[in-house]
């Protein structure tokens, strides 16, 4: 995914491929080895925690610890998308911790209804997005924490449900306050 950022010293100079374990300089290359290693890691079982910002950052260390020295920790340049600028980083922590405060005080989402989980976790999932703690694979671990979220609260999940395109139109929608699209894709992806 393209971002808008700063001068950012996690990337390779003179370009905007960040730099990675396997040492690659292209693009392409660096997006099939990403995709790849993370399908390989989602597939394996993933970390356990308490629903809060540590196994959100487990979560992301997990799936790419294999491309990223700095994979489950938030980034320090400020970054945006399609004219969104994302939380600043010096407030990525305070932010995460009031999110899942929130998460935690709505008792994880345990014992609603389709539509008000989907509407709840919609909103928790929209708040992830506008603070975007890291540099990569933010859209990844939204969706890795949401199943996660979903099973917890007794929920089966039905990934294929979800088409990328979809979920990335309703994920903009939410940052501009309009969270429905998103509540109907997730109340459509739980049974
Ligand atoms: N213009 C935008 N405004 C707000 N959020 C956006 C915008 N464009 C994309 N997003 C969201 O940002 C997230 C993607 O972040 P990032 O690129 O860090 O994750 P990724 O896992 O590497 O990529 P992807 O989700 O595309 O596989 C997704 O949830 C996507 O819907």
């Amino acid at each position: 995914m393209v971002y808008t950022a700063e001068a950012d010293p996690l990337c390779y100079p003179g370009t905007s491929v960040l730099r990675n374990k396997a040492e690659l300089q292209d693009a392409d290359a660096l997006d099939e080895f990403e995709l790849s290693m993370f399908y390989t890691r989602a597939e394996e079982p993933l970390p356990s925690g308490a629903l809060d910002y540590p196994h959100y950052r487990a979560l992301h260390h997990h799936l790419f610890q294999d491309v990223y020295e700095w994979a489950g920790q938030p980034r320090t340049i400020r970054i945006g998308k399609g004219g969104n600028w994302f939380c600043y980083p010096e407030y990525i922590a305070s932010e995460m911790a009031r999110i899942f405060n929130e998460l935690a005080a709505d008792n994880y989402l345990v014992g609603l209804s389709r539509a008000a989980f989907a509407a709840k976790a919609a909103h928790i999932l929209a708040e992830i997005n506008a603070v975007h703690p890291f540099r990569e694979g933010n859209g990844r671990t939204q969706l890795t924490f949401l199943t996660i979220l979903a099973e917890h609260a007794g929920f089966t999940v039905d990934m294929d449900v979800l088409d990328p395109d979809r979920v990335m139109q309703a994920m903009i929608a939410s940052f501009s306050g309009d969270e429905s699209a998103l509540a109907a894709l997730i109340a459509a992806f739980i049974r």
